[in-house]
C-alpha cells in the first residue's frame, strides 16, 4: 500500500497541462514503496511517476529534486524531475508537495548475480564522481546525530543482549566519526538507501537509481557499505557474499579508487552501515507512525549483518 493520498483524474490533467506534459492516458496508484505516495501518470508524451511526499517538507525536497536533475544531467541513469512553464520543479497537489519524473525502464533484480554488482559497483562511482559539482548541502537526515537521538528511544523497547550491543556499536561509531582517519574520508552527496528494490535493470543493463529521499552529503565510503550490506550478503543469514562483494568492490575501483583512509575504515563503514538501518527498522517496528497501514521491515535482519560484520571484518 502507498497511496495515502488519492489523486483524482481532474487533478492529475491540470498537473501535466501545468507541466506541458500532454493529455492524461492513464493514471494509476503504485503499491511498492512505504514512505510516499506514488502513482504512474501516463500521458500522450510519455510515462512518468507522480509522487506526493508524506513526511519530507518542503524545506528538505529541493536538495533531493535538484540532485537528480543535476545526475540525470551529468549522464548518470536517475529520474530527472520536470518543470512547470516557472522553472520550478517542486509542484503542490492534493495539498502534498509533489514531483513529477521520468518512469525508469526496467525492474528490480531481487536476486542479484555479480554481473549486477559490478553494474552497481560502476553506477555507484560515476555518481559520487557526477555530484562532486553539486552545490546544494544537506546533512544525511539518517546520519550519527540521528542515531544519537534515536537509540535511547527504541533501548526501552529491546532485549538486554539486544541493547549491550546497541549501546556497544553506537559509543564505537562516535569513536570512529572522531579520528583524523574519518576526517580524511572523501565526502559528497550520497544515495545512503542504495538497497536492491532502488535500482532498476532489463537483464543485465543497470537502467537506473531512484528513491533519493534518504540522500545526503556524508563519506562516499557509508554509501558503498550500504550497497555492500544489501546487494553482497545472503539475506536468510546477513553472512558477508565475497564473491559479488568483489565483484563491487572491483568495479567501483575501475572508476574511483578507494584511498588509503577508505581502505582502513571499511570495516568500520560496514557496521555504521548495518547500525543504521538496525536502528531504523527499530525505530519503525516499536514507534510505527499513526494510521500507518504498513508492515515495517524486520529489525532483526540488521543485527544479524552487524553480528556478522563485528565478527568478520572485511577489507578492500
Ligand atoms: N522513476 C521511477 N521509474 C520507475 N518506477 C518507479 C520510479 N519511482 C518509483 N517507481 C516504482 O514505485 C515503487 C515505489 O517507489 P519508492 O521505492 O520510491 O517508494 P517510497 O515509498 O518512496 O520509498 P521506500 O522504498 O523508501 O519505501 C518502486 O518500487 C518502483 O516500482
Ligand atoms: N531500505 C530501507 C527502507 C527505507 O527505504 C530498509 O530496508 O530498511
Amino acid at each position: 500500500m502507498a497511496v495515502f493520498t488519492e489523486v483524482s483524474n481532474t487533478e492529475a490533467r491540470e498537473l501535466l497541462r501545468r507541466l506541458q506534459l500532454g493529455e492524461l492516458v492513464e493514471l494509476r496508484g503504485i503499491e511498492g514503496g512505504i514512505e510516499n505516495t506514488n502513482y504512474f501518470l501516463t500521458s500522450d508524451q510519455g510515462e512518468f511517476v507522480l509522487t506526493l511526499f508524506e513526511r519530507l517538507t518542503a524545506a528538505q525536497l529541493p536538495f533531493y529534486l535538484y540532485l537528480m536533475k543535476h545526475l540525470a544531467h551529468g549522464g548518470v541513469p536517475v529520474p530527472d524531475p520536470r518543470a512547470d512553464k516557472n522553472g520550478d520543479i517542486l509542484h503542490t497537489v492534493c495539498g502534498k508537495p509533489a514531483a513529477v519524473v521520468n518512469k525508469l525502464r526496467g525492474k528490480s533484480q531481487l536476486a542479484p548475480q555479480g554481473v549486477h554488482c559490478a553494474a552497481v559497483g560502476t553506477m555507484l562511482a560515476r555518481m559520487h564522481l557526477a555530484g562532486r559539482d553539486f552545490e546544494r548541502r544537506q546533512p544525511n537526515l539518517r546520519g550519527l546525530p540521528w542515531w544519537n537521538e534515536t537509540v535511547p528511544v527504541v533501548l526501552p523497547h529491546i532485549g538486554e543482549a539486544q541493547s549491550a550491543l546497541l549501546r556497544a556499536e553506537l559509543a564505537y561509531q562516535n569513536h570512529v566519526a572522531a579520528s583524523s582517519a574519518y576526517a580524511a574520508l572523501p565526502c559528497g552527496p550520497v544515495h545512503a538507501d542504495l538497497f536492491r528494490d532502488n535500482v532498476m535493470f532489463e537483464g543485465e543493463e543497470l537502467t537506473g537509481f531512484f528513491d533519493f529521499y534518504f540522500a545526503g552529503v556524508d563519506t562516499w565510503l557509508f554509501d558503498l557499505a550500504v550497497c555492500l550490506n544489501d546487494w553482497c550478503i545472503d539475506l536468510p543469514t546477513g553472512a558477508h557474499d565475497a564473491e559479488r562483494a568483489t565483484r563491487m568492490l572491483d568495479a567501483y575501483q575501475a572508476v574511483r579508487p578507494l584511498t588509503a583512509a577508505e581502505r582502513e575504515l571499511l570495516p568500520a563503514m560496514l557496521r555504521a552501515g548495518a547500525l543504521r538501518f538496525w536502528i531504523s527498522r527499530l525505530w519503525d517496528f516499536y514507534l510505527p507512525r499513526e494510521a500507518s497501514m504498513l508492515k515495517p521491515h524486520d529489525p532483526t535482519h540488521f543485527e544479524r549483518v552487524l553480528r556478522h560484520r563485528v565478527a568478520h571484518p572485511v577489507h578492500a
